[in-house]
């Protein structure tokens, strides 16, 4: 019986990726519902090759693009942020995958848990914002949030088979991105170019930036807080340049479990979407006498330190890591637009922090409202 898909943001690095997966694997999945925010051309495409019942584009002014382009078939077309989150609770899915990027999964995330349908979760940005409130949701609808995102796919991995509460600690390796190992005075001067020239993983561009700032692994820390039920301190990052060891896990007997393999997103994206199976696959193979050294350092918090503000925003729990992540959306934006320096991000983000309404328990609501908030301030210093 085949799983049928709804692939939130099929027209992303994730999504055609995921894409690639189902064509290799007919017999296994389906496509139900495809969605982009502009990306008319690519869905249009996309659509023709797999059939989808459904397809939504988020910008409701390419609604006419869309419709002509797809004259000829029998799919439906919807447009706007509503209509995403609609499709994302269809009782026609099996699985929905979130690879949009940013705040903007977080309604259609809801949706789909609240609708009972178990969820492939990339779009880190989620949990960051509300984790608490989704895995609190997802535990009550006993609906499984799987992880895509390469390091908790590796965490996930490794747990498997495993039976109470047998985590001491575990470790998050970070590539250390195009910058590793520069000092404060480069990446004054550093270019939205170079820090989009990622040294292991080819990416979107925010997360290509976060992965620069590191602020990637300080999102990827909260994230894990949530998909693991950890304490900041069961946290630690560890610098591994070839990003070969996708992450590990550190058991109360000490023993350490890692999963491993070259980077290729293909990998997470298929083990979450098929599992429990593990399905078969002609992805290039791991030789390690093509790395005959595997390599760990510290991460440099000082020049990076997104890596700090992001741990303080977990420490401080509440809305804080969900101002975090606004602000954070805010600098990338301004960085790829040129419109902000590379170390200016991480000051706006700190200061954003400081301006916004703290909120010890916030409910769903409040992530909104303070979304919105961090948003504003956060602009008001690109001006
Ligand atoms: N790329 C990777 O290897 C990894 C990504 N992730 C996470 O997965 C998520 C997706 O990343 P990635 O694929 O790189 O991102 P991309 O920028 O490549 O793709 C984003 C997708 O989301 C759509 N989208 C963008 N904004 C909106 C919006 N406001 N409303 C609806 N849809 C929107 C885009 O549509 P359009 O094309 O039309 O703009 C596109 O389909 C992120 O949260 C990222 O952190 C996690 C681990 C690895
Ligand atoms: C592929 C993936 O999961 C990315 O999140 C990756 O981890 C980015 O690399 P960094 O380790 O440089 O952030
Ligand atoms: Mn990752």
């Amino acid at each position: 019986m085949q799983k049928r898909i709804a692939i939130l943001g099929s027209t992303g690095s994730i999504g055609t990726q995921a894409l690639e997966v189902i064509k290799t694997h007919p017999e296994l999945f389906s496509i139900e519902v495809l969605t982009a925010n502009n990306n008319v051309e690519l869905l249009a495409n996309q659509a023709k090759e797999y059939q989808p019942n459904v397809v939504v584009i988020g910008n409701k002014e390419k609604y006419d693009d869309l419709k002509s382009a797809l004259s000829n078939e029998s799919i439906k077309i919807y447009a706007g942020e509503q209509a995403i989150e609609q499709v994302a609770a269809m009782s026609t899915i099996d699985m929905v995958l979130t690879s949009m990027v940013g705040f903007s999964g977080l309604l259609p995330t809801i949706r789909a848990v609240e609708a009972g349908i178990p969820v492939a979760l990339a779009n880190k940005e989620t949990l960051v914002v509300a984790g608490d409130l989704i895995m609190e949701l997802a535990a009550k609808k006993q609906i499984p949030v799987i992880p895509v995102d390469s390091e908790h796919s590796a965490i996930f991995q490794c747990l498997q088979g495993e039976k109470g509460n047998i985590i001491e600690k575990i470790m998050l390796t970070a590539s250390g991105g195009p910058f590793r190992g520069k000092s404060v005075d480069f990446l004054k001067k550093v270019t939205k170019c170079q820090a989009l020239n990622h040294p292991n993983w080819k990416m979107g561009d925010k997360i290509t930036i976060d992965s620069a700032s590191l602020m990637n692994k300080g999102l990827e820390a909260i994230e894990a807080r949530w998909l693991f039920n950890l304490q900041p301190d069961q946290i630690e990052i560890v610098v591994h340049p070839q990003s070969i060891i996708h992450s590990m896990v550190q058991f109360t007997d000490g023993s350490i479990k890692a999963q491993m393999g070259l980077p290729d997103m293909r990998l997470p994206i298929q083990y979450a979407m098929a599992f429990p199976r593990r399905i078969e696959n002609n992805f290039p193979r791991f030789n390690f006498s093509d790395y005959p050294s595997l390599t760990f350092e510290k991460a440099d918090v000082h020049v990076f330190k997104n890596l700090s503000l992001a741990y303080e925003a977990m420490r401080q729990g509440g809305n804080a890591p969900c101002v975090l992540n606004a602000a954070n959306e805010v600098v990338v934006d301004a960085f790829l637009k040129g419109r902000t320096g590379f170390l200016q991000m991480s000051h706006i983000i700190e200061k954003t922090i400081e301006k916004s309404t703290f909120i010890d328990r916030p409910m769903f609501q409040d992530y909104l409202e303070t979304d919105a908030e961090a948003r504003r301030i956060a602009a008001e210093m690109i001006k």
